[in-house]
């Protein structure tokens, strides 16, 4: 199998049914259930190429499993964010020290601004970035300017958590979400995902997706499009609002 790049992950630590809830009801979480659940998605990635990184683990930080919220990794940068729900700061400095093992040019977003790396989507050439309940104005502001170049466009999010629980991009750089949850009209055209959780798609290779096992109807219309589909059940961080896209970060393999 290619080496398709290194995924970071972190594995649920002790407290994750504390995790937070916004935009959901809470139900009880499953710690077992999760670490399996955990476990077949590091095997998925697996599976597609990726090598996987262990972010040391952070037991008092019930949502850092949700990895992808603590760091932005944009080519040799990697941002380190500072998360909107201030309970959730504390998870960076794990992350800090594996995109520096990395050899990543590491940046920062400082007070105020805030930034979750689940409202950033990178889509070819283009960075969407959402303004909503846990990225402000700042934190996009100061992401432009550390990434210098990239061309970074604001989306408002309403009523979901990030960005990318609303939208996601397709290999090509097409989009894929719920429209009713983002302003739109700085977007290009939005293919429709038939249910919610299927507007969080990971890519995994060229021709390669992975979904949650939540959305059977989304996994079925791309599977017809051509694309190979892994499926993964991760309805324990689901129950936390967390997606398929939150769980890693994939640092994509550079030609040398
Ligand atoms: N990028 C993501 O989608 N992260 C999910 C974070 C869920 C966590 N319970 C939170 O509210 O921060």
């Amino acid at each position: 199998m290619a080496d398709a790049g290194i995924a970071l992950v972190r594995r649920p630590g002790p407290r994750l049914a504390e995790g937070l809830v916004t935009h959901i009801e809470r139900r009880p979480v499953d710690l077992g259930a999760a670490r399996r659940q955990h476990e077949a998605y590091q095997a998925a990635l697996r599976a597609a190429g990726w090598g996987l990184r262990a972010v040391p683990e952070a037991d008092d930080a019930p949502d850092a499993v949700f990895v992808e919220d603590t760091v932005v990794v944009c080519g040799d940068t990697a941002v380190l964010t500072r998360p909107g729900a201030p309970g959730r700061r504390a998870e960076v400095a794990g992350t800090e020290g594996v995109v520096r093992d990395l050899g990543l040019a590491v940046r920062r977003i400082t007070e105020p601004g805030t930034l979750d790396g689940g409202d950033v989507l990178q889509a070819g050439d283009t960075v969407y970035v959402g303004r909503g309940d846990r990225t402000n104005e700042e934190g996009i502001c100061q992401l432009a300017r550390l990434l210098g170049g990239r061309r970074v466009v604001s989306v408002d999010v309403r009523g979901a958590l990030h960005l990318k629980s609303a939208m996601t991009a397709l290999p090509d750089g097409t989009l894929i979400g719920v429209p009713e949850l983002l302003d739109t009209s700085a977007l290009p055209a939005l293919r429709v995902a038939p249910e919610p959780s299927g507007a969080h798609v990971v890519v995994l290779g060229p021709d390669h997706l992975l979904l949650a096992a939540s959305a059977p109807r989304t996994a079925d219309l791309l599977a017809a499009d051509g694309f190979r589909v892994t499926v993964v059940d991760i309805g324990e961080f689901e129950a936390l609002e967390g997606c398929v896209t939150c769980l890693s970060v994939l640092v994509p393999s550079r030609p040398s």
